[in-house]
């Protein structure tokens, strides 16, 4: 598989009037390679700089050290190749889905009959095809995130990243979500490069080819961890031993970061 994305000795540093020195270094060397096609998790503590990641990775920030190059390019301005899923659905709540799907590709230029086709069959995709015309208000927490990923994939971009996108929910519908970004990346033709930040040990391990885990404040990838499941993966898989082990090393690792910052041993 050919390297996608290449982020090498990444900087960022944000001004902080309560720091000494009056700015903070949320990330330091902080370097990761995404292969074509492959899925990779960012764990790490609370703060570390995974959000600051993925909005350099997006171009929605700038870098101020090192380089972050997609298919051998630089990265400057917003990246129309990558799909970005917030936690927050970010939905016009005066929009019927199909019309909110549709004001993503209008954006990107798309002809008005191609606009209703692709509209109607990535909400097909993500299983929301009878509730098409209805508005935000009337759909469910889980619902609406399906509708923030299908306005994504409408456009099909070749990266996707999501920060946190089914923290809000509750449990039972955020592991029916994680299955279904699985069918959904799983299934077609050519697989996208996802990034997808999450605090859950056990969803990064769940979705996940490689689990990226960061020191705490200033970020860097201090861990890579192989998720050696076979896919496609079913809930069956987060029984099993395999999952049980690697759970127990990265909460290793996260413990160890946590205790390094409250200033332990
Ligand atoms: N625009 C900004 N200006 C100043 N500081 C910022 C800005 N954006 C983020 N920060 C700071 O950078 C640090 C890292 O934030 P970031 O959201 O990237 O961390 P995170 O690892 O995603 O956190 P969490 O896991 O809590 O969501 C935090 O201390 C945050 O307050």
């Amino acid at each position: 598989m050919s390297v996608k994305i290449q982020a090498r000795q990444v900087a960022k540093i944000f001004p902080d009037a309560h720091a000494a020195g009056g700015f903070h270094t949320v990330l330091e060397n902080f370097d990761l390679d995404l292969r074509s096609g492959e899925f990779v998790s960012l764990l790490g503590p609370s703060g570390c700089g995974k959000s600051t990641f993925l909005n350099i990775l997006a171009g929605l920030e700038s870098n101020d050290g090192g380089d972050v190059l997609v298919d051998g390019r630089h990265v400057e301005g917003v990246n129309k190749d990558v799909g970005v899923v917030f936690q927050s659905y970010a939905l016009f709540p005066w929009l019927t889905a199909q019309k909110n799907v549709e004001a993503g590709l209008r954006i990107r230029g798309v002809p008005r009959a191609e606009r209703r086709e692709r509209a109607a069959e990535v909400l097909r995709t993500v299983g929301l095809a009878t509730a098409a015309n209805r508005l935000p208000h009337q759909l469910s927490g889980g619902m609406r995130q399906r509708v923030a990923i299908a306005r994504v994939l409408a456009y099909e971009p070749e990266i996707l990243v999501f920060d946190e996108p089914f923290a809000a929910l509750d449990a039972q519908t955020r592991e029916f979500l994680q299955g279904e970004l699985l069918r959904i990346w799983e299934s077609g033709g050519t697989r996208k490069t996802v990034l997808f930040v999450t605090h859950s040990i056990d969803e990064a391990i769940f979705l996940s080819d490689r689990i990226a885990v960061m020191t705490r404040s200033p970020g860097r990838v201090k861990d890579l961890i192989e998720v050696d499941l076979p896919r496609p993966r079913t809930s069956a898989a987060r029984s099993g031993l395999e999952f049980t082990r690697i759970r127990a090393q990265v909460a290793r690792i996260l413990e160890e970061e946590v205790h390094l910052g409250n200033g332990d041993d």
